[in-house]
């Protein structure tokens, strides 16, 4: 009977125990849990390590680390520029655009001519006008009076019709801006150097953009030139040189802001030599303080350059649209340095293309090229016929 009464409340007792242990071990493993979780938390955050000095490249951040995408998009093979290199209008190409260029410039002196030759009645009055067309073009007196002398003498002799009038005026300016005078450029290889062309003129007429542009002249000919900028007075001077130089795959020889233009040109020349090309290009400054300095500077440079090579074109830049001061500044170079071509800027910018005429008389030099705008291939050689024929265009 007591067995009977016991072995139930021993086996509640067992199952209280029981039940007592369950409770103690999961309550004992929650707060294990949740004291592991607590310490975890407070751990510090692993801080990532610096990066080392190693000179190795750091890896970007991918994923949800990436940084902001950039705005532009990264370069591909395909957008990388690669210099590429202009190339120069051809002569012919330019002589066709140019002419046009110049008649249209030049229309109102031809056309005022033509108008005035063309009256019924060539009277006094008449040959005034003429007369006063031609000097406010700039030909300069004596060429004016001269051609007005010739033309009269053949419309008396020969009659005028408004075509023999153009056929007549025509044939007298050519002869006035004179078809004999030899406008080639020296700018072949002799005795085995390079041929040395220095640009000189007052600062301001255009002899960087000259030289330039004529270094793409002589590129489009197939020609291996050097450029040396020796224009050390405008700090931009050489950057702009070096510019152009650049845009056709020519080199320039520079030296430092303020240096010495002699020495520079020196390096031109000897590098033109190295390389084994044709030409050699010297820009100049043309400061016009006194005419001494100028001597000074300008003749050093060429002395220096004949140490190692003859000098064989002497460019002197006119802007054609400063007139008679223009000429009386060329007078002033042709006196300090043996000019032996000149460059007329500017025609584009001035309808006195007469300049042409009383430079060449005045100076005893023959224009060589023709600047006709601020475009790079606007440059062209002079040749007499065709001026004139742009000026009756
Ligand atoms: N319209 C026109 N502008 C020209 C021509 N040639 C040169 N120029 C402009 O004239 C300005 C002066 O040219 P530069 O070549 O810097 O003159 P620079 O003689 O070298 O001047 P410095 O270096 O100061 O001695 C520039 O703005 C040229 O673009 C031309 O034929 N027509």
């Amino acid at each position: 009977m007591l067995t009977s009464q016991l072995v139930p409340l021993l086996a509640d007792a067992a199952l209280i125990a029981i039940i007592a242990v369950i409770v103690v071990l999961v309550a004992g493993t929650t707060g294990l849990v949740v004291t592991r979780q607590r310490r975890t938390r407070e751990l510090p955050a692993p801080t990532p390590p610096a990066p080392l000095d190693t000179g190795e490249r750091v890896e970007p951040k991918v994923g949800e680390d990436a940084e902001e995408p950039r705005d532009t998009p990264t370069r591909t093979l395909e957008d990388t520029e690669l210099p590429t290199l202009e190339k120069p209008e051809s002569a012919q190409g330019r002589l066709v655009r140019l002419r046009a260029k110049l008649a249209r410039s030049q229309s109102s002196l031809g056309k005022g001519l033509l108008a005035l030759l063309s009256r019924d009645k060539l009277d006094e009055e008449a040959w005034e006008d003429i007369e006063t067309t031609l000097i406010t073009a700039d030909v300069g007196v004596t060429p004016t009076q001269e051609l007005v002398e010739r033309l009269r003498t053949r419309v008396r002799v020969e009659g005028v019709s408004g075509e023999q009038a153009r056929a007549i005026l025509r044939e007298e300016l050519i002869t006035l801006v004179d078809p004999t005078l030899d406008r080639s450029l020296k700018v072949d290889r002799k005795d085995g150097k390079p041929a040395v062309v220095m640009v000189v003129g007052v600062n301001g007429t255009g002899k960087t953009t000259t030289v330039g542009k004529l270094a793409r002249v002589l590129v489009a000919e197939d020609k291996h030139v050097v450029l040396g900028a020796a224009d050390t007075f405008r700090a931009a001077a050489a950057d702009q040189l070096q510019t152009w130089g650049e845009r056709v795959g020519v080199r320039t020889v520079r030296g430092p802001e303020g240096g010495d233009p002699a020495s520079i040109a020196f390096d031109a020349v000897k590098q033109g030599i190295d390389e084994s090309a044709d030409v050699v290009l010297v820009d100049t400054a043309g400061r016009l303080h006194t005419k001494i300095g100028l001597m000074d500077e300008l003749g050093k440079v060429k002395r220096v350059i004949e140490k190692t090579a003859e000098v064989d074109e002497v460019l002197l830049v006119i802007d054609a649209t400063t007139g008679q001061n223009g000429l009386t500044q060329a007078r002033v170079f042709a006196e300090v340095i043996n000019v032996t071509g000149l460059v007329l800027t500017k025609l584009d910018g001035t309808a006195k293309g007469g300049i042409v005429i009383a430079v060449q008389r005045e100076l005893g030099v023959p224009v060589k090229l023709v600047g006709l705008g601020e475009g790079a291939d606007d440059l062209a050689p002079f040749e007499a016929e065709q001026f004139v024929d742009a000026l009756l265009d």
